[in-house]
């Protein structure tokens, strides 16, 4: 059983913008927007629509730039997050009910308050790469197992 989630990363020049999350699933760390993918809408909307929703930020450019797959020891239900990024977009960031936005120099990414994967897949995603992932977790911390590899096309 697949969950199709949504993962986007805002940039402007030398910086990511993150957001903290303060309910939910990943509360406490650092993470790009997104979120559910819901019935009637394709990923991309669902990804533009947690942007604004998150963040209040708009954007029309979303490019898709990664797939991962992950799953957790003990539980069925894999997640599958469909990672998108822009550099274009219309808005100030606003924290909502769900995350405080801040912006990030690239080298100074959070990724100890961020999920574990994180520093293995940001690399690809800050040079332009494409990839696919998958993470197999045992709990919210630990990575048993991973394969990550660099893609022409999802
Ligand atoms: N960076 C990153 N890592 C993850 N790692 C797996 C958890 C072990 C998951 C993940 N997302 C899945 C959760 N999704 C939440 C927003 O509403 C649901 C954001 C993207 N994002």
């Amino acid at each position: 059983m697949k969950k199709l989630l949504t993962l986007v990363l805002i940039t402007r020049p030398n910086q990511v913008l993150l957001g903290m999350k303060k309910r939910g699933f990943g509360q406490g760390r650092w993470n790009g927007f997104g979120g559910k993918v819901e019935k009637g809408e394709t990923i991309l909307e669902a990804a533009k629509r947690e942007l604004f929703e998150e963040s209040s930020l708009k954007s029309d450019d979303l490019k898709e730039i990664g797939l991962i797959d992950f799953e957790f020891v003990g539980d069925p239900q894999i997640l599958e997050v469909h990672v998108f990024t822009t550099s274009k977009f219309e808005g100030e960031p606003t924290e909502s009910s769900e995350m405080r936005p801040q912006w990030f120099n690239v080298k100074d990414i959070p990724f100890d308050t961020m999920w574990p994967d994180d520093h293995l897949w940001f690399p690809l995603f800050l040079s332009g790469t494409k990839f696919k992932g998958y993470f197999l977790f045992e709990g919210h911390d630990k990575i048993l197992k991973q394969t990550l590899d660099k893609v022409d096309s999802l």
